[in-house]
């Protein structure tokens, strides 16, 4: 990251892996299988080095959040409430939110197996394809207006006051729409992972914000060049397995020319995603507790605690 922020103290990547003595948990203890199948790619020097100081960094806020919840039920002379303790995940399309919340999510479990643990990404709030098109719209999906936020909100409430199977509505980026009727069950976690790119935006006429529910923010941020690289290479994975699937969106484009294909992904990066980048999701990086930079392959080169 080129500019300083000074609400935060910066850890090169050496410096950040000496917080936490990875030899007590050893990698191979944890299942080097599960890893390699949420996605093959992720280094496991990043797992030792940087996920696992990390996992415990977000521990001792989890007990501390525990402990602030039982001291206000004692001071209010009320029984101790479950409150399940939420996770935001911010950062541009394609920067590999989903692949870290997923991460966290299955290092959290391991590490601490009687913590129910869960996960959603705010895709599934989108508009449908239709509502946005009615609305004149559908070039700007993902941008603030694109999402249902009162649907959001009732979402994270219901959460917030420990609800049984509290529903959140799935999307698919095969079919590039949301799936109507399919709903992610949520059912009182002690955690939940909350991941997508309006998580820490702030939109104007709002009275309650997306980022007033979580107890604990990161924020993964690339140079946008890398970025638009890992979108083209997820592009391409998509079209590799659209190929045989009518019923995919990008079946047309796999089966046509790959230039084509490829001429129009970088144009919807340039028109859609980048713009809403600069424009929405760049400027909420500086409220996250925490920012993970990511340099070539994914490595993560620094993390940035924030300080107030
Ligand atoms: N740590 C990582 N190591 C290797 N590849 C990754 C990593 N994180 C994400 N990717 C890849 O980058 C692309 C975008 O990641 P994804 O998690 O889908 O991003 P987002 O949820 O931010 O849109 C995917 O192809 C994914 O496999
Ligand atoms: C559904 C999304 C808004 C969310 O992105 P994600 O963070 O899940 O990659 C995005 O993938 C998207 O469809 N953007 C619109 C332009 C496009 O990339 O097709």
């Amino acid at each position: 990251m080129a500019e300083q922020l000074d609400n935060y103290d910066q850890f090169k990547r050496d410096q950040w892996q000496t917080l936490f003595d990875a030899e007590s948990v050893p990698l191979d203890e944890i299942d080097l299988e599960q890893i390699r199948s949420l996605n093959d790619r992720i280094s496991l020097d990043d797992v030792r080095e940087i996920y696992m100081p990390l996992v415990h960094y977000i521990l001792l806020k989890y007990r501390d959040f525990q402990r602030a919840n039982d001291e206000r039920s004692d001071f209010l002379r009320v029984s101790h409430r479950h409150v399940p303790f939420l996770i935001g995940i911010a950062g541009s399309v394609a920067v590999g939110k989903s692949t870290t919340a997923r991460l966290l999510a299955l290092l959290l479990r391991h590490l601490y197996p009687q913590l129910k643990v869960q996960q959603i990404t705010t895709d599934g709030f989108l508009y449908p394809n239709a509502v946005l098109e009615a609305k004149g719209i559908a070039d700007d999906k993902g941008f603030p207006d694109s999402y249902d936020m009162p649907r959001l909100i009732q979402f994270l409430n219901d959460v917030k006051q420990s609800k049984p199977h509290v529903q959140a509505p799935k999307y698919s980026h095969q079919v590039y729409d949301v799936i109507p009727n399919e709903y992610d069950e949520i059912d009182q976690p002690d955690i939940l992972i909350v991941e997508g790119i309006n998580v820490l935006q702030l939109p104007s006429q709002a009275e309650i914000f997306v980022s007033d529910f979580f107890d604990f923010s990161l924020y993964v941020d690339a140079d946008p060049q890398l970025v638009e690289h890992w979108f083209l290479e997820r592009f391409n994975i998509l079209l590799n397995s659209a190929f045989n699937d009518p019923t995919n969106f990008y079946h047309e484009l796999a089966t046509g020319s790959r230039e084509d294909a490829f001429l129009y992904a970088r144009q919807v990066w340039d028109d859609v995603d980048l713009r809403n980048l600069k424009a929405y999701i760049l400027p909420t990086r500086n409220r996250a507790n925490v920012i993970l930079h990511k340099v070539r392959h994914h490595t993560i080169d620094a993390v940035y605690l924030r300080k107030y």
